[in-house]
């Protein structure tokens, strides 16, 4: 990442810096990837400014143009792989699920989707030895589905696991949570993420994991009738973008969970199908399936992933967490 201030930038005086910065783009990079509307309003300048601003991050942070593959090479190098505790599950994800990639994991209410963030949100903080990638967390929660007991159930198991004292006090004090209330709340969410993440870079836990659960909740409740359909989808493609520049500048796994429609329903379509339709579809990287088996045992299916084949995982969900059957 560039080590380029905002106010070296041509264009940018120390006020409009702390504009953009107070605005969530708070690196030369977050702002080479945004476009100008975006800009001119977040920050409160003119459109044709923000595009020269814009420009002018692009040449100091050196993005947005054509890679050779050995430089996206390396940059997949970096891809971290977080474990899900779960060796099926790991396996038809390919050793994990990646960071820099969106994993969006849906399915009925009580499949499991929550409990996966959790453990994520446990994991994610272990050393790479273990299956994590020694970072923070960040939970966007729009459901108030966040439990600290459920994480101290699962640190617990880890200490059981691995025959280890976690702290789960430790584990919580790496969790950001915030509520979003409704849906632009949740898209300005994104930003303040972003401004924690860029704090949090140089500590020892850097922000690793984004999760926004549910992604599509507010969108749904919101968005009602035909005529706002084509919006809402706008909305929550820009969101969706946001989210995704979150993953690549952070080298962070972002995990976002979505419903299907328990009944038919004209507006929403075909009740085995996530909310959200194309949209989401093509952005996000990974897409999981979660549904009920018998007792506590949850299928994992991987419906789309691009170098991976579609596959099942059978897992437990249990008081200590996420386990093989
Ligand atoms: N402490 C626990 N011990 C064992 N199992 C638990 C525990 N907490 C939750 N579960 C299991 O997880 C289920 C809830 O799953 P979860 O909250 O992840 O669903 P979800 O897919 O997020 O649903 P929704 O769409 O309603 O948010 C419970 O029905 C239960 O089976």
């Amino acid at each position: 990442m560039s080590e380029t201030l905002l106010e070296d930038l041509d264009h940018v005086g120390p006020a409009t810096a702390q504009k953009l910065i107070d605005a969530g783009f708070s690196t030369v990079e977050a702002i080479a990837v945004s476009s100008p509307a975006e800009l001119a309003t977040a920050a409160d300048i003119g459109e044709s400014t923000a595009a020269k601003i814009i420009l002018a991050a692009r040449k100091a942070a050196d993005i947005g143009g054509f890679e050779t593959g050995d430089v996206v090479m390396e940059r997949r190098k970096l891809v971290g792989k977080l474990s899900t505790g779960c060796k099926e599950f790991n396996d038809i994800m390919g050793g994990g699920i990646d960071s820099q990639a969106i994993t969006e994991v849906y399915g009925e209410f009580g499949s499991g989707k929550t409990q996966l963030g959790h453990q994520l949100a446990v994991n994610v903080q272990l050393p790479q030895e273990k299956g994590g990638l020694n970072g923070s967390v960040i939970m966007i929660d729009t459901e108030n589905t966040f439990r600290p007991e459920r994480i101290k159930q699962m640190v617990d198991g880890l200490s059981e696991l691995y025959g280890e004292d976690y702290d789960y006090e430790e584990f919580l004090k790496h969790i950001h949570v915030a509520r979003a209330y409704n849906s632009n709340h949740q898209i300005l969410l994104v930003d303040a993420a972003s401004e924690l993440a860029n704090q949090l870079k140089d500590s020892d836990k850097p922000v690793r994991l984004l999760i926004v659960d549910s992604l599509t909740a507010h969108f749904r409740a919101e968005y009602i009738g035909r005529g706002t359909l084509a919006d809402r989808q706008q909305k929550l493609n820009k969101h969706l973008h946001d989210i995704q520049r979150f993953g690549d500048l952070n080298n962070a796994v972002v995990l976002v969970t979505n419903q299907v429609m328990s009944k038919p329903d004209a507006f929403f379509g075909d009740p085995t199908k996530p909310i959200g339709g194309h949209i989401l579809g093509h952005t996000s990287t990974f897409r999981l399936y979660m549904r009920k088996s018998k007792g506590d045992k949850r299928i994992v299916k991987l419906v789309d992933a691009p170098n991976l084949p579609d596959a099942e995982a059978v897992i437990s969900v249990t008081t200590a967490g996420l386990r093989d059957p």
